[in-house]
């Protein structure tokens, strides 16, 4: 285990800079009862200066999506009856896919056959570059061998339990005092970054780990996962961007170190205004910009 303890900052932007030099993120997500998931992912990655910022969301979450946030786009998609994606969608969902340069694919998502087929079919494009969390991570778990028929880049967030079931799909031991151990094997069975979330989130990608040492427990409060999932692709988006360096694990590796780092921060400035029990994920987004100026970005 070699344990990694650099974070990549951000290179300054250029004085002629443009949106499209600062990435392009695509969040997949949402459903009837679960609009709020992909919102917040969408502001994360606008605050983590993604240059564009698309949703698409079946219809039922279409308004309560595009009325919370003007800065991004919302694109509805096909919902069958219980407003979650329908097989129809999977194609609108691909069309819009193939613009961004990296998806977070979860929040908000719900489970079913039909977001089964959604994640398999995004999963085996190799050009793509995919941030897979919350529900994104509960439907990837019955797809059969999911590692073989994965062709993308990945980065993987599990919370614990989500950890367990992604362990118990691959059939690897699973200890949830071992934390290092799980998450560097997951990342090696299955080709991915993995980020094991929680107190001291860990980073991994193969052997190399990073341990997280930012964040508190105010962040136990729902929504918290999707502000880092949307921050996680827009730091991708803007890294790849930014280098020469054309393997994309590796960015994707270095964009999850900051991610975590900086969702940390930023939940230890919203603990300093609200206090543990009141803090709630949209005070992480707000405290984004004082994390990133502290930081140097
Ligand atoms: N405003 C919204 O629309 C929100 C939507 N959310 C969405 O709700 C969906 C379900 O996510 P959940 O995480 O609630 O559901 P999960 O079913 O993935 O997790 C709940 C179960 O997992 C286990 N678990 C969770 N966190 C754990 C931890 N830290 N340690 C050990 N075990 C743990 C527990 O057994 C728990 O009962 C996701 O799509 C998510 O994006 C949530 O993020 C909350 C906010
Ligand atoms: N005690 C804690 N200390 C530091 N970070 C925490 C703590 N509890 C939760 N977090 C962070 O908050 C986030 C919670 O994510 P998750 O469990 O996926 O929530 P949700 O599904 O509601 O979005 C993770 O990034 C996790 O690392």
């Amino acid at each position: 285990m070699n344990i990694i303890s650099n974070i990549k900052f951000l290179e300054p932007r250029v004085s002629n800079g443009y949106k499209n030099m600062y990435g392009r993120c695509l969040v997949v997500g949402g459903s009837r009862n679960m609009s709020g998931a992909p919102v917040l992912s969408g502001k994360a990655a606008l605050r983590s200066g993604a240059g564009l910022v698309e949703l698409v969301v079946p219809e039922p979450a279409y308004l309560p999506a595009s009325s919370s946030e003007p800065c991004y786009m919302v694109t509805p998609a096909d919902a069958d009856r219980t407003g979650k994606f329908s097989k129809d969608s999977v194609d609108e969902v691909l069309a819009s896919a193939e613009k961004a340069d990296v998806i977070a694919v979860g929040p908000g998502l719900g489970i079913g056959e039909n977001l089964q087929l959604l994640i398999s079919e995004l999963i085996k494009v190799p050009e793509f570059n995919i941030v897979i969390d919350a529900d994104g991570i509960n439907n990837l778990i019955h797809i059969p061998h999911w590692p073989n028929m994965a062709r993308a880049n990945i980065i993987l967030t599990p919370h614990p339990g989500e950890m367990k079931r992604l362990a118990a799909s691959i059939s690897m031991e699973y200890s949830p005092d071992e934390r290092l151990e799980n998450a560097a094997e997951l990342s090696l069975e299955s080709g991915t970054i993995v980020v094991l979330k929680g107190a001291e989130s860990v980073v991994a990608f193969g052997e190399d780990c990073y341990v997280n040492n930012t964040g508190n427990p105010g962040m136990a409060t729902g929504g918290s996962g999707d502000v880092l999932t949307g921050m996680s692709a827009a730091l991708w988006a803007q890294m790849q961007r930014n280098q020469a360096d054309e393997d994309q694990l590796r960015n994707a590796f270095d964009a999850a170190i900051l991610a975590v780092y900086l969702h940390g921060a930023a939940g230890d400035i919203a603990e300093d205004k609200c206090g543990t029990a009141a803090m709630i994920s949209s005070d992480i987004i707000e405290a984004l910009p004082q994390a990133f100026r502290t930081n140097g970005m």
